[in-house]
């Protein structure tokens, strides 16, 4: 497979690189390096949105929502006469609804097979130690909006928090031109979102976390969106929480020679029909599989309605790496640390324990990433950018806290004091040495 930069019938082209090649590494490591940005100052365009929700609240929110969304909202209420979620609700066809209360129930199963228990122990020296987990009081969901609809992310973000006994579950979805699409609402109506508001975008995030109008700043902020929802919830972390980085989708697909091409090119494209800024990556054991996925891409590219994103991003963010084996597959696949990741390999089992960075794996020929978006139960909101080498993805656990709890008894007091008085006097806090050696001299009734 040789291409450089030529055109080939104008096909839309993703890179390829050899392993075997000389001048891999060199060009790998930049291929990694690359943003995804598609040419805007994410940065700096989301720093100054922010900058104006914080100072002017509403008003700044409903400008920009005309800006972006061309949607007219009130800037008190953040809400807009176009956007009623009872009356979307009761447009959504009846097998649509049965699809989303399908899903639900399956969401709602796995994470609460999460639910991490509290548990206390006492030492050797007669301490009593441990924690507690507590839940949000108040957490604010991004369901994206811009390009498509997403029902499956409203229950992605919400059935967790409902779960986890958060109090106030505020969610946010951008409606263009007033337009929503009904199983996003009654999938938040059926979830339980506390309040809603149809704005998107970094607006949104901002109007979250500091609040704007009647919307009151939440505690955390969750949920998938584009370059820029993502880049405004880096920016506003700090000050409310976040789940992960979770932008521009992400695949990859590990293949050896038992994988099907045309398959495996839906797959890849997938997640590029997301966003232009999103990021499909085969990595092929066999260089025969990845001139066949490359030549199905082609032709699949052409029947999809998405096509021209999903070119823009295949093109742009692409990528068909010609690895050695298995075992340099998953060192490569390590490395991009993807959102998804694809064993479409005869023993996938035995490739699991060799990837240790991926938002999501999915094992074998007949688990396709899009199972995982809808229904399978697992959680599609998930780290991108290589943020899976540091963050899972969404779970009960986001929505939970972890508090410690100790009660030392007078033994163990008598136990622990001395070595607490030496650490406060090497570092010259006799304020902390006092609150010990007090309680060293006297009972707790003694006074004086
Ligand atoms: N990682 C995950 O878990 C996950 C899950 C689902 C979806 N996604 C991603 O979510 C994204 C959805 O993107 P979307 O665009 O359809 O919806 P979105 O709701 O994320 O973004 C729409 C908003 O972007 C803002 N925006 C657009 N262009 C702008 C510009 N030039 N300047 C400033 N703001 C601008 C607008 O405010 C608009 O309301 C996709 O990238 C998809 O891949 C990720
Ligand atoms: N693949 C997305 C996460 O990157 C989630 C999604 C929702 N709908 C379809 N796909
Ligand atoms: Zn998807």
């Amino acid at each position: 497979m040789k291409r450089g930069s030529d055109k080939r019938n104008s096909a839309p082209m993703a890179r390829t690189f050899n392993t075997s090649a000389p001048d891999f590494e060199t060009r790998f490591s930049r291929f990694l390096g690359e943003q995804r940005a598609d040419g805007h100052d994410v940065g700096g365009i989301v720093a100054k949105i922010l900058d104006e929700v914080e100072a002017r609240g509403g008003e700044a929110v409903a400008r920009y929502t005309a800006q972006f969304d061309e949607l007219q909202i009130d800037p008190t209420t953040l809400q807009s006469d176009n956007v009623d979620l009872a009356a979307l609700a009761a447009e959504c066809p009846a097998d649509l609804k049965e699809a989303i209360d399908f899903a639900h129930d399956r969401i709602a199963a796995y994470h609460s097979a999460q639910r991490p228990s509290d548990h206390s122990f006492t030492d050797e020296a007669g301490v009593e130690l441990g924690w507690r987990w507590t839940s949000l009081e108040s957490v604010g969901v991004y369901v994206p909006g811009g390009r498509a609809s997403y029902p499956s992310s409203v229950l992605m973000n919400t059935v967790p928090a409902k779960i986890a006994g958060v109090d106030r579950i505020v969610m946010v979805a951008p409606a263009p031109k007033g337009e929503m699409a009904p199983a996003v609402a009654y999938a938040a109506l059926r979830a339980g979102v506390d309040e809603f508001y149809p704005i998107g975008g970094a607006q949104a995030v901002g109007a979250l976390a500091f609040g704007a109008g009647r919307l009151k700043p939440v505690d955390k902020i969750v949920g998938p969106g584009n370059a820029f929802v993502a880049e405004a919830k880096r920016q506003v972390f700090g000050r409310v929480g976040i789940d992960t980085i979770a932008g521009p989708s992400e695949i990859l697909v590990i293949a050896d020679e038992t994988a099907n091409p045309d398959w495996i090119a839906a797959d890849l494209l997938s997640q590029a029909e997301h966003d232009p800024s999103s990021q499909s990556i085969l990595i092929a054991v066999d260089e025969v599989v990845g001139r066949a996925v490359d030549n199905a891409v082609d032709k699949q590219l052409k029947t999809l309605a998405t096509g021209e994103r999903a070119a823009r991003s295949w093109s742009s963010h692409g990528a068909i790496i010609i690895a050695r084996d298995l075992d340099e597959a998953a060192t490569i696949a390590n490395r991009i640390a993807a959102e998804h990741v694809e064993l479409a390999v005869a023993d996938p089992d035995a490739m699991l324990p060799k990837i240790r960075h991926a938002g999501a794996v999915f094992l074998g020929h007949h688990t396709p990433e899009a199972l995982g978006d809808y229904v399978t139960g697992s959680n599609h909101v998930l780290p991108t950018s290589r943020a899976a080498r540091f963050s899972s993805g969404l779970g009960l656990y986001d929505f939970l806290k972890r508090m410690s709890v100790q009660r030392a008894s007078p033994e163990g007091f008598a136990a622990l004091a001395p070595a607490a008085l030496r650490l406060a006097e090497a570092e010259r806090l006799p304020a902390h040495a006092r609150s010990v050696s007090i309680r060293s001299n006297a009972g707790p009734g003694d006074v004086g």
